[in-house]
């Protein structure tokens, strides 16, 4: 039976991954070591490996147990002010971890490859919406970290019979709205969880970085999608490079944006209360504004959002936050 292995199935993007293939009844292995995963997000049917995508002897022992149809690479470290203070960790567990496993994965001779990319790779672009073609000016390692993956999958695909599909992921939010998976990293970072922690009294204030960018209300703007419409984008590149025998790069965002001050008011707006906000500095790395162009996914693998709404997204990740607390 093929397999699809899921690296950073346990995250959180990568489990609700994990559900939806699980769902659409593939056979799943999952590749964490569970440096900020959660073992119990991860659905029952898939197995789940803990180690490293770094480690070249499991990977060798993973590809010999399993017929591997494609990788979907999640594993990665995520938070761009982290990666300010420490560019190097990003350059290792992005960037070097990365070409261990497409070395792996050539030798192993594994056909597809679909690849966590990320809007950080524009940087602050020059015209809004941003296309894929886009220039590519990264303003932070994180981002100049997953820039370089996708040079690597671009060469290596030039080189072996390996297509790939890069997803240039926006801003990522919400949950399952089953509520079998969630954002549960304790240290979030993301504007949304941050806000629905404070909401579920898990926090005690929060603060908006930076109140000064050229902007509507002076607060930067993000394209946020629903995680579950970016599960199905995964189903989508999948079902593309098995029919296209090609390569890809496609945004998955909603083509529209929020700025902090709208994002945290929905909040507010869902649990009908005043949320406890300060106001300070801007935070390094963060670009003003980013806006995606998502006509090419859409043209090319047939997608369409399901949940696109603002409320819709902070109710299940209120949902989630409120079910963990149980
Ligand atoms: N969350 C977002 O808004 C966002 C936006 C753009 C791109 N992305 C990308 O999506 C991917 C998943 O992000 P997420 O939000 O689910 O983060 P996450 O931290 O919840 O998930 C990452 C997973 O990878 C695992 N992991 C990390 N390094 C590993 C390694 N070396 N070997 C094996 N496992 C490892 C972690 O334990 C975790 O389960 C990342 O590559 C990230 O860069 C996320
Ligand atoms: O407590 C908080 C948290 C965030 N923000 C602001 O909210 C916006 C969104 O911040 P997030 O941390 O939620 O998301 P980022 O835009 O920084 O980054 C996310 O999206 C990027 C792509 O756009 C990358 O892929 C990255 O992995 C992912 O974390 C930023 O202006 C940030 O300064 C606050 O004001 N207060």
């Amino acid at each position: 039976m093929s397999t699809l292995l899921v690296t950073g199935g346990a995250g959180y993007i990568g489990s609700h991954v994990a559900w939806a293939l699980v769902d659409a009844g593939h056979h799943v292995v999952i590749l964490d070591n569970l440096s900020t995963g959660v073992r119990e997000n991860i659905p029952p049917q898939a197995r789940l490996v803990i180690g490293d995508v770094g480690d070249a002897v499991l990977l060798k022992r993973l590809f010999t147990n399993h017929t591997v149809d494609a990788i979907l690479h999640f594993a990665g470290s995520i938070v761009v002010p982290e990666s300010v203070e420490n560019p190097l960790k990003y350059y290792d567990n992005n960037t070097t971890r990365t070409r261990t496993l497409l070395e792996a994965a050539v030798t192993a001779g594994v056909p597809r490859f679909v690849f966590s990319s990320t809007a950080a790779v524009y940087g602050e672009p020059a015209h809004l919406p941003v296309t894929e073609d886009s220039p590519t000016r990264p303003i932070n390692p994180y981002g100049r970290s997953k820039l370089m993956t996708e040079w690597m999958l671009e060469d290596v695909s030039r080189a072996h019979p390996l297509n790939y599909v890069a997803l240039r992921y926006f801003n990522v939010a919400g949950a399952d709205p089953a509520g079998r998976t969630g954002q549960s990293t304790p240290q979030a970072t993301h504007l949304i969880k941050v806000a629905c922690q404070l909401a579920t009294g898990q926090r005690e204030s929060m603060a908006i970085f930076g109140t000064d960018y050229p902007t509507d209300d002076g607060t930067c703007v993000r394209d946020y999608i629903h995680v579950s419409d970016l599960a199905d984008a995964h189903l989508r590149a999948l079902e593309f490079l098995a029919e296209h025998k090609t390569s890809a790069v496609f945004n998955c965002g909603y083509g529209h944006g929020y700025s902090v001050r709208q994002v945290v008011s929905a909040v507010e707006r869902v649990v009908g209360k005043k949320l406890n906000v300060t106001q300070s500095p801007r935070r390094a790395g963060d670009p003003p504004e980013l806006i995606s162009d998502p006509t090419r996914l859409r043209q090319a693998t047939g997608w369409e959002p399901r949940h696109d709404d603002l409320e819709t997204i902070v109710k299940s990740a209120l949902d989630w936050e409120a079910q963990t607390r149980a």
